[in-house]
């Protein structure tokens, strides 16, 4: 039963773990600086001792369960930024681009108060780490075709199984309900990948420009087939596309630093992120200086917004035409700090109210600062709004995704009202490719085909199905679509955590207008995990500490026989088998949404998110919140963002990402927790203490 696997899981425990190795640096983190053929050691993301970090304030009752990873209250942790220049055991970087991609880290750092946006300077050692067109980082080293970029092939040198005969095989759709985690909780997942990661070359929100199909859905040959092609294969037995005589599904590969020529001709290529890895609202405030403009009003610490219908909605982009699928060219299309927010309407309807929050606060802070400039009002709003985000994201969300216990006892979590102070910088926090392009993809397995639009009295109106408004928001300024989408957000329940995907997903993403079909993203997810040639399942297996199977028979300590069956039928050798398709059929380890291996990298990613970012909320100095502002920010809720920006959501459940229930009843907005802004009055008077974000000052940090 679902019980041993979790022993299982809790007993892969490598006593010969030395946490000096592996907390190690960021330089030694990176495989490509391994020596050759030296792995990364096992990561033993539940052994309780893991990651090192200072003892924080006394334990406190957290969700109204008793502590855990309290302990006395120990020594903070140094906090570089208040001593100056940081004097800490950490190489300098490799100055060689190779070492950050193509992404230009910054001569020198100004002494700032607040994150960039693009990320640099938020490591003072190493200033572009975690900035746009950098490298992923990876666990295990990539085992490309030919060993340097080629997509993977099977151990004997045949091609994999065509992803689309692994998708249409593994995971059909069978929509099963989460017996306890709302829609909202799926989307806000998106929210955290898009704040995280992109993959380059591709826009996630439209067909790819470079076609590598003919028209008509046939593969092209070689010759005649564009650059950076890797089409997928669709079968001749497929149950859907066979019917419409399709044979050929696009796929453009991602941008690597080899195609970029950041890197010399043998060394294996790594793929390229456009967004900045840090948990930081980027997709609200841009990933760069540009982008953040053309989202800034400059008056009142705003950010640009439109007035409809007596409500705040983004401003529109500017290419309308290009950027979304328009029925009409007067239908509305977004423009925000990220490029893929019209992408789905609950993703639109969480990046307005997160455009709506930050508005909301500046205002106040305004009010009750009437003294501050539009620079220091926009930066402590944002400082706000990313912070109740952080504590959303991990206090609220995390806990559901990869379970309480393993979050405290990795450190993750801390159950305090002080200050955690665990900022690492020797931690990379570049997001993992195994994390972003295998384990992290694994929840569009709750992803619902059909949104319900739900009344204030929690009533559907009716549904709408969602391939119809792919990239296409005009939904959401429909009646009131806006406050009934929220609340279906908060109502309808995600589908469960399985290996069962709607249609909508694999049959039916990005269908156009008046086609039966559209493309399958579980097959794409497969092809993107050969494309950035990710070690097989059963490296990973043994990486994350389960067994190294030898055998398909082996599989079956985490994965049901008729999957292990499947996975034989498909596959020639338990070596070939995908991380995205193994990792996604193993049994779900309860109290998290994910079976061992993904629940492994989950970890590892989010542990490196947080103590890499000397930003993070929970941490003291200039760059923190007061304690009493920290209590007020560990108030925030997703609930409260939702009542406080939806026009007429009155009332919510108080944790939204659960179903409403008994013990979890609607309330009215005002019974729930809020913060209280009140104090960010700048009592001194004058900006002196609050200085502006300050760039162009001679008082800077590093010098290259
Ligand atoms: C309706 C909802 C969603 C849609 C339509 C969607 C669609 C997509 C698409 C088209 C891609 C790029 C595929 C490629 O070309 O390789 C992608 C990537 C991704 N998705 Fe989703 N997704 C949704 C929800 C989610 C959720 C809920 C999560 C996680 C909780 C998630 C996690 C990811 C991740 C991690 C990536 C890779 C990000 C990167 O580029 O680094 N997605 N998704």
């Amino acid at each position: 039963g679902p019980q041993s696997y979790q022993n299982l899981f809790l007993q892969r425990i490598n006593p010969q773990y030395d946490n000096t190795v592996y907390g190690g640096n960021l330089i030694e983190d990176h495989v490509y600086s391994r020596a050759p053929g030296k792995l990364a050691p096992q990561a033993p993301i539940l052994q309780s001792n893991y990651h090192s970090a200072p003892q924080v304030a006394p334990a406190i009752q957290f969700n109204g369960v008793a502590a855990a990873n309290g302990g006395p209250l120990g020594t903070l942790s140094p906090n570089p930024y208040g001593q100056g220049f940081p004097q800490l055991p950490i190489p300098q970087p490799t100055q060689d681009p190779a070492s950050l991609g193509c992404g230009q880290a910054p001569g020198f750092c100004p002494k700032s108060r607040y994150r960039s946006y693009d990320g640099s300077c938020n490591n003072l050692n190493n200033p572009g780490l975690g900035i746009p067109q950098t490298r992923y980082n990876r666990l295990l080293p990539a085992k490309y075709g030919d060993g340097i970029s080629t997509p993977t092939m099977a151990l004997s040198g045949n091609p994999l199984p065509s992803a689309r005969a692994v998708s249409f095989s593994m995971y059909p759709d069978i929509p099963i309900e989460d017996p306890i985690w709302t829609l909202n909780a799926m989307q806000y997942g998106q929210i955290i990948t898009h704040d995280m990661s992109m993959i380059v070359g591709s826009t996630q929100t439209q067909p790819h420009a470079t076609r590598c199909c003919s028209p008509d859905g046939q593969l092209l040959d070689l010759a005649n087939s564009p650059e950076h092609c890797f089409p997928i294969v669709v079968p001749q037995n497929d149950p859907a596309y066979s019917q419409q005589n399709i044979r050929c599904m696009n796929f453009v590969r991602t941008i690597t630093d080899k195609d970029r020529r950041c890197i010399g001709d043998h060394q294996p290529a790594e793929q390229l992120t456009a967004v900045n890895s840090y948990l930081d609202l980027s997709i609200v405030y841009g990933n760069n200086d540009q982008v953040n403009q053309q989202v800034r009003l400059f008056q009142g610490g705003r950010l640009i917004s439109e007035q409809r219908n007596s409500q705040e909605w983004l401003p529109r982009n500017p290419n309308a035409t290009g950027a979304c699928t328009l029925l009409d060219i007067n239908e509305p299309c977004y423009l925000a700090g990220d490029t893929r927010v019209n992408q789905n309407p609950q993703l639109t309807v969480l990046q307005t109210l997160l455009l709506r929050e930050h508005n909301r606060i500046a205002s106040v802070l305004a009010s009750i600062n009437p003294h501050w400039d539009d620079e220091t009002i926009f930066q402590e709003a944002r400082k706000i709004n990313i912070g109740q985000h952080q504590q959303i994201s991990y206090y609220e969300w995390l806990p559901i995704f990869i379970g309480l216990d393993n979050s405290l006892k990795n450190k993750i979590l801390w159950r305090t009202q002080g200050y955690v102070d665990d900022y690492d910088p020797t931690v990379n926090p570049s997001v993992l490719n195994e994390h972003a392009n295998a384990a992290f993809r694994f929840f569009h397995t709750l992803i619902a085909g059909q949104l319900d639009l739900v009344s204030e009295r929690r009533n559907s109106y009716g549904n709408i199905r969602i391939s119809d408004w792919f990239n296409r928001p005009a939904i959401l300024e429909q009646g009131n679509s806006f406050d009934e989408l929220t609340r279906g957000l908060g109502t309808q329940p995600e589908l469960a955590a399985d290996a069962y995907h709607d249609r909508e997903i694999t049959l039916n993403w990005l269908r156009q207008p008046g086609q039966p079909l559209g493309q399958d993203l579980k097959a794409i997810c497969i092809q993107r995990n050969r494309d950035h040639g990710l070690a097989s399942y059963n490296d990973y297996r043994s990486f994350c500490g389960l067994p190294k199977a030898s055998s398909f028979q082996d599989f079956l300590d985490v994965i049901s026989r008729d999957n292990v069956e499947r996975l034989a039928t498909l596959y020639e050798h338990p070596d070939d088998v995908d991380l995205t398709v193994g990792g996604s059929l193993e049994t779900i380890i309860p109290g998290t949404l994910a079976g061992p291996t993904f629940l492994c990298i989950l970890t590892e990613q989010f542990y490196r998110t947080r103590v890499g970012d000397r930003f993070w909320f929970e941490n003291s100095g200039e760059t923190g919140f007061t304690q009493q502002q920290l209590a007020e920010i560990r108030k925030s809720s997703i609930a409260r963002i939702m009542c406080d920006n939806g026009r007429g959501v009155r009332a919510m459940q108080p944790r939204a990402f659960e179903r409403i229930s008994q013990s979890n009843a609607v309330v009215p907005c005002e019974a729930l927790p809020v913060v209280d802004l009140s104090l960010w009055k700048d009592l001194k008077g004058g900006s002196s203490h609050i200085p502006s974000a300050g760039f162009g000052t001679s008082d800077y940090y590093f010098k290259k």
